[in-house]
């Protein structure tokens, strides 16, 4: 297939888009580069820097399909600064989806969140639970979800939201390395490798088994495997959500616990309060994404930090 990738050089995107080219795929990446890299777009995918707002100009009939990773992710800065989140994520959605209709592209897979169910009553979560997001970041992507039920109705794009859970782990050269470092292996890892400021640990008191905050940590390769399957999947006129996780929940502290395990060094943390906006627990229901998609998550929690580790130490990283 014929593939535009956005957010390629990010994360996420630069390990599926990875994978996509490994299969064979045509993949097309268009990129900011505001959080990505131009070094993560893979070898054998061809690269525009360009924002989601130009996309008709990139876009063209032949393509088959769009994967659109492009997006600002960070819930606490959504909750300081909103107008980029609804601007990039809403906005640029809205653009990229008009030049896809423009130029008959009619499949796409979306880059969803468990954000957008806030604090949820119950766990594990399951995509008919109530979608009530605590932030903007959260609300942006719920926004897009609905915006892709309303356009295969009446348009007949063919979507699929991936409702990702925690991410984590790399695939070789291509891992997480944000120049503003939120998410918990990484910062864990940083301060394993030593030489910068202890890990924080973001809340003690939480109603868990040991204080801290539990979470559901999926592989990248899992998380990408399941593309992949939402790409073959996706069908003209439908949008069907589904969540991404491994069903299991990792307490903050066993995470600390998973990165001393795997690297053999002391990790340094201090202990603090709570971070504005986190939820207690969330894991997620993956039911409908087995049955459906025949995805099946396999790596454990010591794989993904292994694997990012890995990534860490490459010659050349900054940690
Ligand atoms: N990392 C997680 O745990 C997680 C969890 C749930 C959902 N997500 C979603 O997955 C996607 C990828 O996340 P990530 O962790 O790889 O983030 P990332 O910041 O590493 O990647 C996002 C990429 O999009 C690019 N980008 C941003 N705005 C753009 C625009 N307007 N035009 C073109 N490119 C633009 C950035 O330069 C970057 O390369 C995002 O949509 C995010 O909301 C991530
Ligand atoms: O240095 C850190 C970083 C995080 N945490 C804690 O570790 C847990 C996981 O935090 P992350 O920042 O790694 O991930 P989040 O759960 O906050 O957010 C992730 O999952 C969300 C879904 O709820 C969104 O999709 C978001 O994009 C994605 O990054 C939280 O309890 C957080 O407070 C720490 O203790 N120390």
């Amino acid at each position: 297939m014929k593939l535009l990738v956005t957010g390629g050089a990010g994360y996420i995107g630069s390990v599926v888009a990875a994978l996509l080219a490994e299969a064979g795929h045509a993949v097309t990446v268009l990129d900011d580069l505001s959080t990505g890299h131009r070094d993560a777009v893979p070898e054998g995918a061809s690269f525009t820097e360009a924002s989601v707002f130009d996309a008709a100009s990139v876009l063209d009939p032949s393509y088959d399909a769009v994967l659109h990773f492009a997006a600002k992710s960070l819930v606490g800065e959504s909750v300081q600064d909103p107008a980029p989140y609804w601007r990039n994520n809403v906005a640029g959605t809205l653009a990229l989806l008009e030049a896809m209709r423009g130029h008959g592209v009619r499949r796409l897979v979306f880059s969803s969140t468990a954000a957008v169910y806030g604090d949820p009553e119950t766990v594990p979560i399951s995509e008919d639970d109530p979608a009530l997001p605590t932030s903007p970041y959260g609300a942006s992507k719920l926004a897009v979800d609905h915006m892709l039920g309303g356009w295969a109705r009446a348009y007949g794009l063919g979507a699929v939201s991936l409702r990702y859970f925690n991410v984590a782990g790399a695939h070789g050269r291509f891992g997480e390395r944000h120049a503003t470092e939120t998410h918990l292996v990484p910062n864990l890892l940083r301060a394993a490798a030593g030489g910068g400021e202890p890990a924080r640990l973001h809340g003690t008191d939480y109603p868990t088994r040991d204080g801290s905050a539990v979470r559901d940590y999926l592989h990248v390769l899992d998380l990408a495997d399941a593309h992949l399957r939402a790409l073959d999947a996706v069908r003209p006129g439908v949008h069907r959500v589904y969540n991404l996780g491994t069903g299991s929940g990792s307490t903050v502290r066993e995470v600390l616990d998973a990165v001393r395990r795997v690297t053999g060094l002391p990790v340094p943390v201090e202990e603090g309060p709570r971070r504005a906006g986190d939820p207690a627990v969330l894991i997620a229901s993956s039911d409908r994404a087995r049955t459906e998609l025949g995805w099946k998550p396999r790596r454990t929690l010591d794989e993904t930090v292994s694997d990012a580790w890995a990534f860490t130490r490459r010659p050349g990283s900054p940690a």
